[in-house]
């Protein structure tokens, strides 16, 4: 048996797949194909609002290929995970996106996926041949006490042949204990994921018996616990807790995107949001006056820029000059925003 090691944010492993450890810094673009999927999960986290026959790339809701390739600029992305509902209900859509970023970003942009089918030999040899790294397959729940008599057994060694890194990801649950003796003998990895309750689950989660571990996270309790039960069932195995989902590949994923946009006076927080000052003028013309106060009081031209509503500057700068350009047409703040394309402010604190 491997050596298991305790992650952070209780996640632990004995294996962790290149697709993981390029989600642990972070570094991974999620490319939500459609929210379309044959399947009913009960535990299904997927929203309502991502229930339709559309395509995400992390939050933006893509329509042309410049949107993905841009999404994948803005955080330096150095790989995609495809993900849904059912990613392969578009196959060539999903071929198409493989070949985009392998051609854009290099085969090194490292692309895996998530799929609740076992696809035939035909099938997995076009995503490989389309580029496709690492496959991780989501059983039903219903077969997973005969994993044997089903199709994945024979996608897991097709996919295999053809070169791809192999895996399955179920949540971590009653039954996953023949899940784990069966990626065991077929020779591939097993992520297990804490189980999470989420908006759209939480009457079905409830029926079956689950409860929330606490009132600060969607964890359930006693899914962790049991994922430490069955590890040892499994070589190459990985737990994905809630909060390290929450916690750490969020702040990590922000502090990239925030790294790679900030403009030359925006402060990058430890959460990966940004911090400027903001002169908020009430009349258009004075962010003109407001503007050359400004260079006259040798404030570089690069610690500020002009919005539409006033201007933005180094907020250590307004800070100190808070007195000098303060006036009864314009309000002062300092602003704290995700770095997001029009990110969201999460505090507005006036000075
Ligand atoms: C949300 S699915 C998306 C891709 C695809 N629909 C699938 O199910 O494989 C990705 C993974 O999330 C996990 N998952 C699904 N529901 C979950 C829940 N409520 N809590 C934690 N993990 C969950 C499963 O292990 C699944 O492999
Ligand atoms: S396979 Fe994935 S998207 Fe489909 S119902 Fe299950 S969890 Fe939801």
């Amino acid at each position: 048996m491997s050596e298991i090691i305790q992650g952070e944010a209780g996640s632990f492993y004995s294996f962790l797949s290149d697709g993981c450890k390029l989600c642990q810094q972070g570094a991974k673009m999620v490319l939500f194909i459609t929210g379309i999927c044959p399947k009913d999960c009960f535990y299904c986290p997927v929203s309502d609002e991502r229930r339709t026959d559309a395509t995400y790339a992390n939050e933006r809701k893509v329509f042309t290929d410049k949107d993905v390739l841009e999404e994948v600029r803005q955080m330096d992305a150095l790989g995609t995970g495809i993900t849904g509902g059912e990613p392969l209900l578009k196959k060539n859509l999903v071929i198409h996106y493989i070949k985009l970023l392998k051609t854009e970003f290099g085969m090194k942009h490292h692309i895996h996926m998530y799929t609740s089918i076992a696809p035939d030999r035909k099938m997995l040899n076009e995503l490989a041949e389309a580029g496709l790294d690492e496959i991780r397959f989501h059983p039903a729940v219903e077969l997973w006490d005969r994993m044997d008599d089903t199709s994945y057994a024979d996608s897991i060694t097709f996919a295999k042949e053809l070169g791809m890194e192999v895996g399955i990801e179920i949540p971590s649950i009653k039954g996953a204990e023949n899940v784990a003796l069966f990626a065991e003998k077929a020779g591939c990895f097993l992520n297990l994921n804490e189980l999470e309750f989420s908006d759209t689950n939480t009457d079905a989660m409830k029926a079956k018996g689950y409860t929330l571990r606490d009132d600060v996270s969607n964890a359930v309790i006693g899914s962790e616990e049991y994922a430490a039960e069955i590890a040892p069932a499994c070589d190459k195995i990985h737990f994905c807790s809630s909060s390290y989902k929450d916690a750490v590949q969020l702040r990590k994923r922000l502090i990239r995107i925030a790294e790679n946009t900030a403009r030359p006076f925006d402060e990058i927080s430890e959460d990966g949001t940004i911090y400027y000052g903001h002169i908020e003028c009430a009349v258009n013309e004075d962010i003109k006056t407001a503007s050359n106060e400004l260079l006259q009081m040798e404030v570089p031209p690069e610690m500020m820029e002009t919005t539409a509503d006033g201007i933005d500057i180094a907020g250590w700068i307004l800070e100190e000059i808070a007195e000098s350009i303060r006036s009864p047409i314009r309000k002062l703040y300092i602003l704290e925003r995700y770095p997001l394309m029009d990110g969201l402010i999460v505090e507005k604190i006036p000075l």
